[in-house]
């Protein structure tokens, strides 16, 4: 079995659960009724208008915006950098730099946080001057940067690995970006091309992005030239997102509302899709952009009603959930771990391939999973780019979360069919949801968030 060790330094003081050692969980008495949950912020959201509106001129008011550890540690290096950011109860406050980061020197603290760490490198290197340091937690600096890196030296700009070549920690070198004509592959991950795309505005001259083979979950890179276009840029891309082209311009700060995230809100979907019970995300916006909203029609064919329309997304799950396919899971892969851990639970197998790359996420996700469904006695087969999950009755154990937010998640939910699921170092979903916990109490699953040794006991439900 292959354990990571949670890198600690990576929760935030957005984090609730520091001091908790394990989650002991255990199955509601009846399937949730009419439960009523509001999703949290999209981190996706949440990261890009906070680089915007920092790299903008003028002000932005933000709100909804996630407070979790990836926004946490972005705002910080935000800060870092000299970037005023106020944060209220209401809204955050962002007074943009116009492209020219007031602090010229230091090191920026990433987390664990993807977004963060690839949207930003593009956009430090576009200043005129500067000479900054990123890095970021244990699991962020073992995936891959290495073609973002590339596809920016090509773009003109002065980018060192202090150690691992392809990895964090990088020195950036800021003398502004040429632009010109760039290719840069989308498969490994989508945020490489989103981080190139941001920079654009600020380059020199335009910039055309080439992507050959296509790119994985393409929708997020589709967020983020919705909100360059909102903060003013002009870019362009081809229907097949195989070419792209931004004219330098700045952002322009304005006020703007996060919507909220559909990424977490699938676990409480997917909680009602298990237990045959009934949730309402009323604020789940079913035009979305986010490609994990498309996880309802899985949901629907596993035999769950959606209804979806102004009201939100509801959802009411069957008897018995519904297997006998295979799903390619390319598009939306965040939600890979969700349909594994309820796939035990469908009347026939569920093989879910194309997702390759999220063994490059907050840890090798398809081992991971198949390893954690192994130890509750569920047959799995791994393959290279998915896997294949069989029917089963999961037993009890203790389960390792990887120090990955998703795993410790969609674990969770096997909690809502099973007894005697405790997890280790349940914090981790502090990445993306900190209050991850008390939802599922809301659903009426029973919690125990048992302390670390020395630490004082923490409530029970
Ligand atoms: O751009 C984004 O906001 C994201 C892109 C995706 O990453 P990859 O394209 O690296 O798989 C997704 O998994 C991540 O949760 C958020
Ligand atoms: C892959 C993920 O995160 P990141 O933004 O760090 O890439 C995720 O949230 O599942």
């Amino acid at each position: 079995m292959f354990v990571t060790e949670p890198d600690l330094e990576a929760r935030s003081p957005w984090s609730q659960l520091h001091t908790i050692a394990e989650a002991e969980l255990a199955p509601p008495s009846g399937p949730p009724q009419q439960a009523v949950i509001h999703a949290p912020g999209s981190k996706s959201v949440s990261n890009r208008v906070l680089i915007m509106a920092a790299m903008a001129r003028g002000r932005s008011v933000i709100g909804n915006l996630l407070r979790s550890d990836d926004t946490y540690w972005c705002i910080d290096a935000l800060r870092r950098l000299g970037v005023p950011v106020s944060v209220a109860d209401e809204a955050v406050t962002v007074d943009g730099i116009g492209g020219h980061a007031p602090v010229r020197e230091g090191s920026l603290y990433m987390g664990a946080a993807g977004t963060a760490a690839r949207f930003l490198p593009g956009l430090l290197a576009a200043c005129p001057e500067g000479r900054w340091r990123l890095e970021g937690s244990a699991s962020l600096s073992a995936r891959p940067i290495g073609p973002l890196i590339e596809a920016l030296r090509a773009a003109g700009a002065d980018i060192r690995y202090e150690g691992r070549e392809g990895r964090l920690p990088i020195v950036i070198n800021a003398a502004g970006l040429r632009g010109g004509t760039v290719e840069l592959a989308g498969d490994v991950s989508s945020q490489f091309i989103s981080g190139l795309l941001m920079a654009g505005a600020y380059a020199a001259n335009p910039l055309e992005l080439v992507v050959p083979g296509g790119i994985v979950q393409h929708a997020y890179v589709g967020i983020t030239v919705d909100w360059m276009r909102r903060f003013g840029a002009q870019v362009t891309h081809s229907d097949m997102y195989d070419r792209f082209e931004v004219i330098p311009g700045p952002y322009a700060g304005h006020e703007l509302k996060v919507e909220a995230d559909a990424s977490t809100a699938c676990y409480y979907l997917a909680f009602a899709a298990l237990t045959g019970g009934h949730v309402h995300i009323p604020n789940l916006r079913a035009d979305t952009r986010q490609p994990d909203i498309a996880f309802t029609d899985i949901l629907q064919r596993m035999g769950c009603r959606i209804a979806k329309g102004p009201r939100g997304v509801e959802l009411w799950g069957p008897e018995r959930l519904r297997g006998g396919f295979t799903v390619s899971m390319k598009e939306l892969s965040d939600q890979t771990l969700t349909l594994a851990a309820i796939a035990p639970f469908a009347d026939a197998p569920i093989t879910i391939t194309d997702v390759a790359h999220i063994r490059h996420h907050e840890c090798d996700r398809i081992a991971a999973i198949c390893e954690s469904l192994g130890q509750l006695g569920i047959a799995v087969e791994e393959h290279a780019d998915g896997l294949t999950v069989f029917p089963g009755t999961p037993s009890g154990g203790l389960l390792p979360t990887y120090d990955d937010h998703r795993v410790a998640m969609s674990l969770a939910l096997i909690a809502a069919k099973v007894p005697g699921i405790r997890l280790l170092d349940p914090g981790c979903v502090s990445k993306t949801c900190p209050p991850f916990f008390d939802h599922m109490r809301s659903l009426g699953m029973r919690v125990r968030l048992k302390p670390k040794e020395g630490q004082a006991d923490a409530a029970d439900s």
